[in-house]
């Protein structure tokens, strides 16, 4: 590869995150591979979803996260792709002043099979990022884009060609 196209190698950022483990016995989250974006949380209970069900799953974890980061919980797709089970709430956002437990609000979107899930299986991931805050300035105008007022589909909703 030349110079010109190698990826740019920037080190990821690590933080250390004090967990309290309200349910001793279960492990901490864990990424699966070093590098993934996510960690899996583990769900604290055993507990079925019929079809269509939903319901706020304990993972027996409470964060510190630092200021100036949050952790949003995303689905796993392998779930997703073999049982329909996805999130209510995608990407659940844990604020960093959150100091409760951490919850999963699980949904069961097959029509048919229920799932079964048992205390100690990985139920969604939790993925960590820096986050921005703001001063909510009224204006009269906003300052002028290439998009302007476009959205919902104003580019065209299938191929480009
Ligand atoms: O999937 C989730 C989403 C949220 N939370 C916790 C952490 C988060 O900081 C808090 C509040 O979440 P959110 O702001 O999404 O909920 P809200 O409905 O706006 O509640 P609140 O009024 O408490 O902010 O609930 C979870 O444990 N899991
Ligand atoms: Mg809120």
């Amino acid at each position: 590869m030349s110079p010109q196209t190698s990826p740019e190698t920037i080190a990821p950022e690590k933080i250390t995150v004090p967990i309290r483990q309200l349910d001793p016995e279960l492990p901490l989250p864990v990424y699966a591979h070093p590098g993934d974006a996510g960690a899996d949380l583990l769900c604290a209970e055993d507990f079925t979803l019929e079809p269509g069900e939903r319901r706020l799953v304990p993972t027996g974890i409470a964060l510190a996260l630092p200021e100036g980061w949050v952790g949003l919980v995303h689905p796993r797709s392998g779930l997703a792709v073999k049982h329909g089970i996805t999130l209510v709430n995608a990407p659940g956002t844990i604020d960093a002043g959150y100091r409760g437990e951490v919850k999963v609000c699980l949904l069961n979107t097959d029509r048919a099979e229920a799932v079964h899930f048992s205390r100690g299986d990985r139920i969604a991931q939790l993925v960590l990022q820096r986050v921005g805050g703001a001063d909510f300035v009224p204006v009269a105008d906003l300052e002028e884009s290439a998009r302007g007022a476009g959205g919902f589909g104003s580019t065209g909703l299938g191929s480009q060609q």
